[in-house]
Parts: C-alpha cells; structure tokens; sequence
C-alpha cells in the first residue's frame, strides 16, 4: 500500500500526464450504473487523480478547511532569465523551484504536515496561513511546454488553456493563470469567451520583473492571484495585477515600463487590495442560465483589426475586406466617427457587411463608447456598421472570432451577439447598477452609525438574516426586493452558508431556480466544505438535485466520503438517500475505506428495498471489501437467505 505521501507525489505526476494528455472528450465519463450520470469516480484519468491527490484534500475540508487552485503557468516575463546576450527569456523547470523556497508562497511545515515528509518536493504546494478564519489555499503547478513569451502566443495557446480547464474544472476549486503581459489582455478576453457559463474564478496575471529578482512585482501578483482564485467566489474571467482585480475582457496593457500595467478604461476594477480587500461583488458578472460548464474550443481566425487614419486609401480598406476575412473590427474616431465625406470608404464597407463581413465599430479613444451622435457616425449604422458600444480592441476581436466560429448561429444572429453584452464586456444603457439601498441607511440612521465601515458591518449582518428568511418561506417578491436594496443574493453567512445553501436544504425549488437565474453559484463552499448540492441531497430533494445537476453541480467530497455515506444509507435500509446520491452523480459503486460497497452493508443489515434497488442499477455483485468477501458471502456469513438468492438471481432480471 502506498503511504500518504507517496499517494500525494503519484498523484502529482497524475496532474501533470493527465493535462498532458491531448484529449478532447469531456473529463467525466458516465456509468450505467447511475443512469448516465457523471459517477464520482470515473474511469477516465482526471478522475483517478482526484482520487490520488485532490482526494484527501477534499474529504479532509470538514476539519481543515482548505481549498485547491491550479496554475497554469504559460510563460512571460515572471518566469523569465536574463540569457548570455542580456535577453530576457523564458526558463524552464525554474518558477516551481524558486517557489518551493520562497517563505511567503509556500508553507513547508504545513505541507509536510499535510503531505508527509520525504516527498515535499513534489507534493502540492500551500500557501502560508491568511488567518484563523481563511482557508489555507494548496495549489499546483502546471508547466507548460515550451514557456512563451506572450508575443509568440496565437489563438491555438489560448485553446490548449480552455482545454486544460476544462479537463481539470471539476478537480480544483479555482484557477491561476500564468501570462507574459504584452498579449495578457488578448487570452484573457478570448477565454471570458471560450469558457461558457463558467461557475469558479479565473485569473490571468503575470509581471513586469521577474520573480527571481529581487525586486520583483511577480510576487505580490502571483499572491493576490491565488488567493482571489482560492477564496473569493468571482465566476469570471479576470485579470489581478498591481493589487487591483479587473474585469478579464475589460482590460488592455497600457505601460511596458510601470508595474500598473493595466488598465480597465471602462469598467472600475471589481476588487482592490489594499488594507483591507474589498470586492465590488455587484460589478460581478455572473452566469444566469442554468445550465453547465462548457468550453468552446473552436475560433474563427479570419479576423483582424483596421484602424483609420487620415487619408487612409481605399486599396489598403478594400485589401483588408477581402476574402477570406469575414470578421473587421474597426478603430473609429471619436465617439465613433469616419469621414462622411469619403464615400468610397462607406461604399466600401456597405459592400462588406452585405456580403455578409461582420464589422463592428469601436473607437480609437482609451475611454468611452461608440454613439451614433454624430453625422459621421451614423453613417456607419446605415453601412451596416454594428456598433461596438465600449468594448477594447482585444475584447472586440477576440469576441469577433468566438461568435464567428459558431456554426449554430446565422448570419443575423452572430450580429445581435455582437451588440449583446454576452460577459461584462460591453456597457449596454440599461445595465447600470440600481442605486444602491435606503433601507440600511435608515436603519444605519436611527442606530446612529454612520461610517462607511459601519454601514457595511450592518448589511453584512442585516441581509444574509433577511435573505435567509424570504428562503424559508420561498417569498421571490422579497428577495427581489432585498436584490434591489443591495443585497448579495451570492454572499455567505458567517458559516459561508448562502443562499442557494440554505434553498436547497430547504427544498425550494422555485428560490433555487430563482437564485440560480440571478448568478447564484453551485459551487461555492460552506465552512464544512459542503456545496448547495451536499445540501440538496442530505435533504433528499430530488428536484432540487437535478435543477443543479443540470446548472453544473458536482460532488466534491472525497470518493471514500461518498462511500461512507451510500454505505450508511444501504445499512439503514434508506433508500431514498441512495436515489439522492446517484442523481447528485455518485457511483454507487464506490467503496468505503474498508472496500465495502453498498450492496456488502445492505447484504449484511438484510436491508432487501436497497438489495433490489442497487441491483436494479447494476450494482457490481463480485465486488471484495478488505477481508475478501462479496456481499453474497456477507449474506450467507449472516444467514440472509432472502437476500442471498436475490444476489443470485440473473442481471437481466433487475434491469
Ligand atoms: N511583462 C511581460 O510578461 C512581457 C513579456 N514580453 C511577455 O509578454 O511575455
């Protein structure tokens, strides 16, 4: 057997093959077993790594407390050395080294603690305790190969990543990626894309100075990356740099020689870093369908950028309207202008777009949007210009060229997707944030508080109580209104229970789907660890279960937790609970610690409703716990005579 360390380091080198693997099939394959649904422990690789490595981190989170990020490192300036000529480049094998040493980035007594001595090298890395109340984040490395710097990165770069994340979504809690700055806001923008309804937080940093040296931004970045990755709940593509969180599809680099190299000209920054953090979680952009995790993971490449200038000719626009380009995005001036007086352009234009060209319009100037304010603009509008409203370049492209390579989409439809605000990336009249609440200043008021301190402490003590309420008695009307007050209908409770917890333990189904329209995540985490799914299933609320099934939900508790408890469910004769784990995905097959099923503990209690019930969906009959016997030989030690002739009946005749 291995020890636990060992378990650790193998399930390190797991990481690493499986996301090597070029495989584009979902992560999780289905079992007959629990009706087509994602067991828990799938036969597919990433799975048997989360049973190696992330295994134990999870099942433990009850008394530990922990959460797990991955680092997709891709190259960049943070990664970089200076070679023989004095060039910066890319050095493999060395990022992962230097933070193995680096006191503040990695908590070596804790990982020994956690892991075991001897193979520490190898094991996750932990990052040093943020607080008594804070989970402790563990996080892995992942090098790519080769590093790049992100000049030399193309769209294929940005597709691998999506892919990664895809393949390991369910085994992490968060994501970090690593990014050379110079086409930082490209790959961020394509992913806020790429990654559809995604439900966990995404952050693409990177640094202006290498982390070797010894002053050095890359670390503060890296730091504040893994900790908003591991603690904060932000289902977005986002970028953190120079201690501020923005909007991933919002930013562009605009300095190559400050370390606040990026700016966000149109939206503010969703968190900041100071003293104290503070996250602006109504900016936040959230998924409100309900439906699960997708990658798109095909681009369409024939796009590019035209900037005007004066005097710009006719034969440089009519080159770059060619085919096979069928995507443009335009650099316009102003508020969104061309020369009225140039025909030949707008001609030109009218041309492509009735060709079928996408064109969109966005303006030259780092703030504001394209209005058709002016004579000059409006021209475009009746070329067939689609305004681009206050998208960056980087967002309108790369937008440009995810909606483009949708086939399920026509012509007209890839239009309104372009003026459609598909990820926070454009500003759309109607999407300013309501003003926020009278209510906690009255109540702030006649309590005589009055700093902005205090008003905070009160909403977070006021409305997680309010909202738990409307739960309870599945009032939509008042948690409308709590919405409209202020209220974040995705915030914890001192527990970090929320309210997509508390509906789904409550068995509401109307709130759950209500929460889940307003962004509520299915993944977030009470202090058990135990996710709004957990909830949903220990209260046996099947329409609950399949409601966030459907919207991307997962068992994450350890696959011998899982087994605990269907083996508890089938001693007590509880079928209900055993329905309840398999439609939340858990294979009914899984063992507990000793290796005994659910068939061995219901064979042994005579519990013969889940005998029959776990027959009846292919429960495996020769399956030997740690003494070597099957749950027949259990029913016959017990003598079970009902039970054991049920466990020799034929398959065919349960199924
Ligand atoms: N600061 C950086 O990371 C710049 C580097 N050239 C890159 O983009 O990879």
């Amino acid at each position: 057997m291995l020890s636990s360390s060992r378990k650790e380091t193998e399930a390190v080198k797991i990481v690493a093959s499986t996301l090597e693997a070029d495989d584009d099939s979902e992560i999780v394959s289905t079992s007959p077993s629990n009706g087509g649904r994602p067991p828990i422990d799938a036969a597919h690789v990433p799975k048997k790594l989360w049973r190696h490595s992330s295994m134990d981190v999870c099942a433990n989170l009850e008394t530990k407390n922990e959460s797990k990020v991955l680092v997709l490192y891709t190259g960049g300036t943070i990664g970089m050395m200076r070679n023989e000529n004095g060039a910066l480049v890319p050095m493999a094998n060395a990022l992962e080294r230097m933070i193995r040493k680096a006191i503040h980035l990695h908590d070596e007594k804790y990982a020994t603690a956690r892991f075991g001595a001897g193979n520490t090298h190898k094991a996750p890395l932990a990052l040093p305790s943020l607080g008594p109340d804070a989970k402790r984040i563990l996080y892995t490395i992942y090098e790519y190969e080769p590093l790049l710097d992100s000049s030399n990165m193309t769209m294929d770069d940005w597709i691998n990543i999506a892919k990664d994340l895809r393949r390991s979504y369910e085994l992490f809690d968060g994501f970090v990626i690593l990014h050379g700055t110079d086409t930082l806001s490209y790959t961020a923008s394509a992913l806020s894309f790429m990654l559809e309804n995604l439900g966990k937080t995404v952050i693409v940093t990177g640094s202006q100075i290498p982390i070797f040296e010894i002053r050095s931004d890359g670390r503060d970045n890296f730091l504040g990356a893994l900790i908003v990755a591991g603690t904060y709940c932000i289902p977005e593509v986002c970028v953190f740099f120079n201690h501020k969180l923005y909007r991933g599809n919002r930013t562009v680099k605009r300095s190559n020689g400050s370390l606040d190299a990026f700016d966000s000209p149109n939206l503010p920054s969703l968190a900041h870093f100071g003293i104290d953090v503070h996250v602006e979680y109504r900016s936040v952009f959230r998924p409100v369908t309900i439906d699960r995790f997708r990658v798109h993971s095909i681009l369409n490449r024939n796009v590019c950028l035209l900037r005007l200038f004066p005097s710009i000719t006719i034969q440089t626009v009519r080159a770059l309207l060619h085919p096979p380009i069928e995507g443009i995005v335009m650099q316009t001036y102003g508020s969104g202008n061309v020369p009225s007086n140039r025909l030949d352009l707008i001609d030109e234009l009218r041309r492509a777009t009735k060709n079928g060209v996408l064109i969109i319009n966005t303006t030259q100037c780092c703030h504001g949007a394209v209005q058709a304010i002016y004579e000059t603009g409006a021209a475009l509008l009746e070329a067939g210009v689609i305004p681009g409203a206050d998208m960056t370049p980087e967002a309108a492209l790369t937008k440009l060229s995810y909606v483009l390579s949708k086939d399920e989409w026509d012509l007209e439809t890839k239009r309104q997707m372009m003026m459609t605000n598909l990820r926070g990336e454009l500003t759309l009249p109607h999407t300013k944030l309501d003003k926020e609440m009278e209510l906690v200043e009255a109540l702030a008021r006649s309590l005589h508080l009055s700093s902005s301190e205090e008003m905070e402490q009160l909403k977070d003590v006021l409305f997680p109580s309010l909202i738990c309420s409307a739960v309870k008695t599945g009032d939509l009307y008042k948690l409308e209104s709590l919405e409209r007050y202020g209220a974040n209908l995705s915030a914890g409770d001192v527990d970090g229970r929320t309210p997509l917890h508390a509906a789904a333990s409550e068995g509401r189904l109307a709130v759950v789907e209500f929460l889940l329209g307003r962004g509520a995540s299915v993944h977030s985490r009470d202090r058990s660890g135990n996710t709004p799914l957990m909830s949903a299933v220990t209260g046996d609320h099947n329409d609950v279960i399949a409601v966030l099934v459907q919207c991307g939900a997962h068992l994450t508790s350890g696959p011998h937790t899982i087994g605990e408890m269907l083996c508890s469910a089938a001693a007590r004769g509880n079928v209900k609970r055993l329905i309840s784990l398999m439609e939340a995905g858990a294979d009914l097959n899984q063992p507990d610690v000793s290796n005994r099923t659910a068939l061995h503990l219901a064979a042994h209690h005579n519990q013969e409703s889940c005998v029959i019930f776990l027959l009846k969906n292919r429960a495996l009959r020769d399956k030997k716990d740690d003494f070597g016997l099957t749950p027949a030989d259990v029913a016959r030690k017990f003598e079970h005579g009902n039970i054991l002739k049920m466990l020799s009946v034929s398959e065919e005749n349960y199924v």
